[in-house]
């Protein structure tokens, strides 16, 4: 880890209400979008890089890259004080411990929105300078133009073979659920612009978080934290549905997951563990009886919104840590889970499923689980969705579900829909 450079810090209104999105030049973008709110970033102020580790269990990503980031003491002049203002970074952090590209990028532009108006971020190594590149026009995003599709690790059906191999072990006893995902490769004729996908995601799932970190780029529904002052809020999901083609089925649908034994139990796994994880480091925790219905373009998911209150001495990025992997996309018990999941994926999942969003110099922060995304990589798109595999799950079902958790990123990538 190099020494972190001094940087100068200047955050100021910026009297603009353009989408957020026309701010963004096409090379590595950073974004953090909701409803119209959020975060978009440029450039690279300081970078860095968490290497693979291979003790179970491992936090250090997360403890690093915290110590990291309250390392930097820059010089700051913050007109704005809001969550997000004045030093902040962008995360994206591997699934497993065992693998690379767990990152913490400051950038050197940042345009920020909430409820209370829009600002501007510089940041820099020299006191007021503002960044050339701030004033660059931007060529407009790119097509994606056609695609080739090709299946990663394993087949639909070869899949299905892991996911009743899963059913099997879990009915005799080896573990209660595990999340098992599978990679599908879509390749276009020249590099994929993220700013495109940022755009149809937005307008497509506006109530999800639209993100890019590193070319990993999606819509997430899940948001593991939102941290304001000592205040948490995070969204649980556990439980997927159909979206209907007619509004009775729909209702239907809907109500038939809301009824369901498997679904239930596939979520109070996910609500039961985040409760535990969070008590060393919150003084309340607060969930919903029942699950809500949260209804999405592509599907629907059981869902609990949960409050509680951080304790003092808590830093943001422990609470990430302590999170990860939840239920919903490891399983439970959480050590079984995730070992079987390394054998039974035949991939390694990179940063799909990990946890990405930003964090400030206050704490204050997003972070949700990367779902929904795909990692791109000049022309290649490598894309992943998996599915809560518990003892009544059927490898059928799944295979649907995963389709339909793709579905937002095909749709992302393809031109004209
Ligand atoms: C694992 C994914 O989604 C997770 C699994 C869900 C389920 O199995 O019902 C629902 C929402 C997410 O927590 C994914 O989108 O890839």
């Amino acid at each position: 880890m190099n020494a972190p450079p001094q940087l100068f810090v200047r955050s100021v209104p910026l009297p603009d209400d353009r989408d957020l999105l026309a701010h963004l030049p096409d090379d590595a973008p950073l974004a953090w979008l909701h409803g119209g709110s959020g975060l978009v970033a440029w450039g690279e102020a300081a970078r860095v890089v968490l290497p693979a580790r291979t003790e179970p269990g491992d936090v250090q990503r997360f403890t690093a890259a915290a110590r990291w980031f309250a390392g930097l003491e820059p010089q700051v002049d913050d007109q704005v004080r809001r969550p997000g203002s004045g030093l902040m970074a962008f995360g994206s952090f591997a699934f497993d411990p065992r693998s690379d590209g767990s990152t913490l990028v400051v950038p050197r532009v940042a345009v920020g929105r909430d409820r209370s108006g829009t600002w501007l971020t510089t940041i820099g190594d020299q006191p007021g300078r503002h960044p050339a590149e701030l004033l660059a026009p931007h060529a407009p995003p790119r097509p994606v133009g056609p695609l080739r599709w090709t299946d990663g690790a394993r087949t639909a059906e070869d899949w299905g073979t892991q996911v009743a191999t899963a059913v099997r072990r879990i009915r005799g006893g080896a573990y209660d659920k595990v999340v098992l995902a599978r990679d599908r490769y879509a390749e276009a004729e020249s590099p994929i612009d993220p700013r495109t996908l940022l755009a149809r995601l937005a307008a497509d799932y506006p109530t999800c978080y639209a993100f890019t970190v590193d070319g990993l780029t999606g819509a997430t529904p899940e948001l593991l934290i939102r941290r304001e002052g000592e205040d948490l809020t995070s969204l649980v999901l556990a439980g997927t549905a159909p979206r209907g083609g007619t509004e009775v089925e729909d209702r239907r649908l809907g109500q038939d997951l809301a009824e369901s034994a498997k679904n239930a139990e596939e979520h109070r796994y996910a609500v039961d563990s985040l409760r535990d994880r969070l008590a060393p480091l919150c003084t309340a925790f607060d969930a919903p009886d029942r699950p809500e219905l949260l209804r999405l373009a592509n599907v629907q998911h059981l869902a609990s919104p949960v409050r509680a209150t951080l304790r003092p001495g808590a830093s943001t990025l422990d609470v990430v840590a302590a999170m990860h992997p939840t239920a919903a996309v490891g399983g439970t018990p959480t050590e079984a889970a995730v070992e079987a999941i390394r054998g039974l994926e035949g991939m390694d999942r990179g940063r799909y499923a990990g946890p990405v969003g930003w964090i400030d110099a206050d704490g204050n922060g997003e972070w949700g689980i990367a779902l929904r995304c795909a990692q791109l990589d000049g022309p290649r798109a490598r894309l992943i969705a998996g599915c809560g595999i518990v003892a009544g799950s059927r490898p059928e079902e799944e295979i649907t579900e995963a389709d339909a958790k793709f579905e937002v990123m095909r749709a992302a990538l393809t031109d004209g829909e």
